[in-house]
């Protein structure tokens, strides 16, 4: 049965001494240093892991006492992936040594995922322990194979198996070296410390013989079979243009570029298994110039190592499990029990427990004696560092590619956990042209797309940041670190929507064009959008129309507010509803659709190439009139906030002087009058300056300066940053099937229930057209 270890109650009998104290980054800091409680049931207690992306923290619940564990994500992120893994979760749960989630959702600007509380991670434990036994790798890795057999039977690889996402029970403690003091020779005090063996660690102080795993991070996985054909899907025989994972425990053809299907997590359970044993790997602890360089060293290193090498020592049932995997097919199931009778034949007495012969000669290492091991390892390592350096030599590539020894500008390629710029891939210069609508601007797209398409951009690939249209500047987010970090990593570190999110939308990214992508052409000329008026847009919009997509019918007023609905037989259909409320409430965009969509049997994208006019600056000194010219106050004294507790238009005003919150729903007739000389009215009383209204996420985040910076950014930006809602409350989902929402700059107007005729009628560069509301381009 499934069991798990949410609360402390339920836990072993030393429940009272479990708990966080396995893991040495444990701060007990809860988030901003006070008590937080999420969705009012979730009292953060302190953080007890992170990884690249997500923190995770112990939390107990108020209501009935018991410890959950909370992983949490900035929804500030580029690539957000939080959502992602809990829907992953949600495929695979029930599952043998699956954590089960107990809520999802957001909070204080995070996406958050409240799971079981587990315990120290595989990697910490092996860190900790001088070895580890062969039947307790053996029973490790057999709950690796099942785990993972479970998931790929809900369609679904992981892409990241490795130690630190195998995770014992809450009530396992990370184990503590002792400490020996003892004198050097020359009398000097040292102290050293002495590890336990594993079996010693799970017997005596965790009081069991084979603890229990779970696997935890989804947040790489995806799916292998297109849940609705069954079959496996058709692009993910693509090569990829950045590999996934983890270096250390990639596959050969993850290394080569090849996509990740089901044999690729269980080789890596293999070089997981070896690691156990030996206590390293040779390719380990390397370091190269550059991830590239890295990634490159590794796969030479496990293409030269032979196997039967590396298991000297360990009986034959290791290295058939090792190798196994290697001569599968990309679309082959694994067969999990054939793997599982490797390991079992491994112990003694079974069919595969032969002892491997060392390639050094002499006796056959026993598995415990780590330091033998890790001489020969060295020795091998350095074996092949040599012949692998000749080779170069011969080739007259020495130092080329980052193999020469000046570590000073290398880096360990240990601390890469996830994956690579695709830094082969010459960058595609964003041109101008390309947003242009025109013939011209058509064709230079599509010739883009066909470049595209010679990089071998795979279906699970993610590609948002080399997207031409996307220039580097998209990249430039100096407040937010999770960004900056994602920058120097390589850019496409992460994937996993296209792959993950089968029947989701993706708006982002570019796509290659290639038979199962479909391109529909806009028409050259969209007048309305470019000029922008609220009210007359008349969708002048030619479809092209490829293979076996279907046209989508434009009635005249139409909004990228769309729906897919699929139709049959893998087509689909854009319906267009005639509400244009998001492009309505920006007069102030310049908007031209240049876009080209792409179709795959799993997601569809839309490009929406964009083109705005500079956003407009909020000026502090701007002042309210009212009509009638009885007062001016300066505008900074107010401020403006959604009501995000009720979360729709209406909006409350803040008087600063007087304090207190007024809410309106589309007036401000109802402003404390008495504070001030101010007189408010019914709409169309008030006249507005430019930037007179500060705009307010929540009571306490300013946004002020935030948005404009955003919306400078959509200048360039794929669509998915205007699909990220500043606001806490905001839990739609980012692959619903709507368009993205134009978050309106200067929705002040419109949703205040302000008129905004008279000085409002102008607006950087645009003006209302006199008499009417709408607007139009200043000449
Ligand atoms: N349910 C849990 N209970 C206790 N600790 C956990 C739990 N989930 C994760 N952790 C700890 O937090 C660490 C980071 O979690 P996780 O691997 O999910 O984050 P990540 O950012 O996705 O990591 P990665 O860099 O591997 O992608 C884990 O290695 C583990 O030690």
């Amino acid at each position: 049965m499934h069991s798990t270890f949410h609360a402390r109650d339920q836990q072993t009998p030393n429940a009272s001494t479990y708990g966080t104290s396995y893991d040495s980054t444990h701060t007990d800091l809860s988030i901003n240093s006070r008590e937080v409680i999420i969705a009012d049931q979730w009292l953060v207690l302190g953080k007890i892991g992170e990884g690249s992306f997500g923190e995770v923290f112990e939390v107990r619940d108020i209501h009935t006492n018991k410890y959950y564990a909370i992983k949490r994500e900035t929804m500030k992120i580029k690539r957000p992936q939080l959502h992602d893994e809990n829907a992953m979760y949600e495929i695979i749960a029930g599952g043998e040594g699956i954590p089960r989630c107990h809520w999802y959702g957001q909070f204080d600007g995070f996406d958050c995922i409240v799971m079981d509380l587990l315990g120290p991670n595989l990697g910490h434990v092996r860190h900790n322990v001088s070895s580890m036994e062969l039947d307790i790798a053996v029973d490790l890795a057999c709950q690796m194979v099942s785990i993972v057999e479970h998931i790929h039977n809900r369609g679904v690889i992981v892409r990241d198996v490795k130690p630190d996402n195998f995770l014992f029970p809450a009530n396992c403690q990370l184990p503590e070296a002792e400490m020996v003091e003892s004198m050097d020779e020359f009398g000097m005090p040292v102290t050293t410390y002495k590890k336990s063996t594993c079996r010693q660690v799970f017997t005596e102080q965790w009081g069991i013989d084979k603890p229990k795993i779970f696997a935890v991070d989804f947040g790489l996985a995806c799916y292998w079979r297109d849940p609705e054909t069954g079959k496996a899907h058709p692009d993910s025989k693509k090569h990829i243009r950045s590999k996934t994972g983890t270096a250390r425990y990639a596959s050969i053809n993850v290394h080569k570029g090849r996509s990740h299907s089901r044999r690729d997590d269980v080789e890596s359970i293999g070089y997981i298994l070896l690691d156990l044993l030996l206590g390293t790997l040779p390719w380990t602890g390397i370091h190269a110039k550059n991830s590239k360089a890295g990634w490159d060293r590794m796969r030479q290193l496990k293409m030269d190592t032979f196997m039967s090498d590396l298991c000297a020592g360990l009986p034959q049932g290791v290295l058939e499990f090792v190798e196994y995997p290697r001569s599968l097919q990309f679309t082959d199931q694994p067969d999990y029990e054939k793997m599982r009778r490797f390991l079992q034949g491994c112990l003694p007495g079974g069919a595969y427990s032969d002892i491997i012969k060392s390639p050094f000669g002499g006796e056959a290492k026993p598995t415990d004696n780590y330091d033998i091991i890790q001489l020969e390892l060295k020795q091998l390592q350095q074996k092949q560092l040599e012949e692998q350096r000749q080779r170069e030599l011969n080739h007259g590539q020495h130092g080329n590619d980052g193999d020469n020894n000046d570590r000073h500008s290398m880096f360990a390629m240990d601390d890469l956990t996830h994956q690579l710029p695709a830094s082969t891939v010459p960058e595609i210069k964003p041109s101008s042209q390309v947003r242009k609508d025109s013939a011209a601007s058509q064709s230079s797209l599509k010739k883009l797309l066909k470049k595209n398409k010679a990089k071998k951009v795979g279906w699970n690939t993610w590609k948002h940041d080399q997207a031409p249209w996307n220039p580097k500047t998209d990249w430039t987010n100096d407040e937010d670190p999770a960004l900056s970090m994602a920058k120097s990593w390589g850019d496409d570190q992460k994937v996993g929507a296209w792959g993950a999110s089968p029947g989701r939308q993706d708006q982002n990214g570019l796509w290659d064009q290639s038979k199962d992508v479909k391109e529909a052409g806009w028409g050259n000329t969209q007048p309305s959008w470019n000029a922008a008026p609220t009210t007359h847009q008349t969708h002048t919009v030619s479809w092209k129309k490829t293979e076996d997509i279907k046209e989508t019918n434009w009635d005249g007023k139409q909004a990228p507010n769309d729906s897919w609905r699929k139709k049959a037989d893998d087509i689909r259909e854009t319906e267009w509803n005639n509400k244009q409320p998001t492009w309505n409430d920006t007069p102030c965009h310049q908007q031209a659709h240049n876009d080209t969509w792409r179709k795959t049997d799993v997601t569809m994208e839309t490009k929406w190439a964009e083109t705005l006019p500079p956003a407009p600056q909020p000026t502090p000194d701007d002042s309210w009139k009212v009509q009638g010219g009885d007062s001016i106050k300066p505008a900074s004294s107010y401020q403006r906030t959604p009501d995000s507790s009720k979360n729709d238009k209406r909006h409350r005003f803040k008087l600063e002087n007087s304090g207190g919150w007024q809410q309106q729903d589309d007036t401000i007739s109802n402003f404390d009058t008495t504070n001030t000389s101010w007189r408010t009215g019914q709409p169309g009383t008030v006249e507005q300056k430019r930037g007179s209204w500060q705009s307010y996420p929540t009571d306490e985040a300013p946004l002020q300066q935030h948005r404009p910076q955003q919306q400078r950014r959509h200048h360039f930006s794929q669509p998915h940053q205007r699909t990220q809602q500043p606001s806490s409350t905001n839990t739609k989902s980012r692959y619903g099937d709507e368009a993205p929402e134009q978050r309106p700059y200067r929705s002040d107007a419109k949703n205040s229930g302000v008129s905004t005729q008279g000085d409002a009628s102008q607006v950087d560069g645009w003006q209302r057209k006199p008499g009417s509301n709408a607007w139009q381009q200043k000449r």
